[in-house]
């Protein structure tokens, strides 16, 4: 029998008052570089999903925000080479600073329905028609 590894990784829909959420490029270098994502990234060993959120996001953006604005929202489960992805997806409406890119490539802030003309992971796909119907 073959073990597959599960992959857990935590990521937020920002959403700003315009009810646009926040994307970011994935940098030359790493897998799936150039895609369209969700900021977040993988869960650390000891860490809760919400306190592996509240770290990506000051590092990857510069923003703060609380556990208790992380609402839960869906998931993904999805191959991912020879682990198997479990993404956790929140809904984020409140959060201090302003975001920067200090990792990806570049930021955009898109209504959901522009997502489907993006190129994506392939595990978000799905999450899109979520955010459509709940922003
Ligand atoms: N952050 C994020 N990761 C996603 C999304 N969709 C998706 O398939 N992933 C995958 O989930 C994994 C997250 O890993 P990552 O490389 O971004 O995580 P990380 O920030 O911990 O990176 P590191 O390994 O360079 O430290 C990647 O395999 C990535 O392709 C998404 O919407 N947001």
């Amino acid at each position: 029998m073959t073990t597959i590894l599960p992959l857990l990784v935590v990521a937020v829909a920002l959403v700003d008052a315009d009810g646009r959420v926040l994307l970011q490029q994935r940098p030359p270098g790493k897998a799936m570089a150039g895609l369209w994502e969700f900021p977040g990234g993988k869960v650390e060993s000891g860490e809760t999903p919400e306190a592996a959120l509240i770290r990506e996001l000051e590092e990857e953006l510069g923003i703060r925000t609380h556990a208790s604005c992380l609402a839960p929202a869906s998931f993904a489960s999805e191959a991912l080479g020879d682990r198997h992805l479990l993404l956790l997806l929140y809904v984020c409406r409140k959060w201090q600073g302003l975001p920067e890119a200090r990792h990806a490539t570049a930021l955009q802030w898109v209504r959901p329905n522009q997502m489907y003309a993006l190129d994506m992971p392939p595990a978000d796909l799905p999450l899109i028609g979520l955010l459509d119907a709940l922003i």
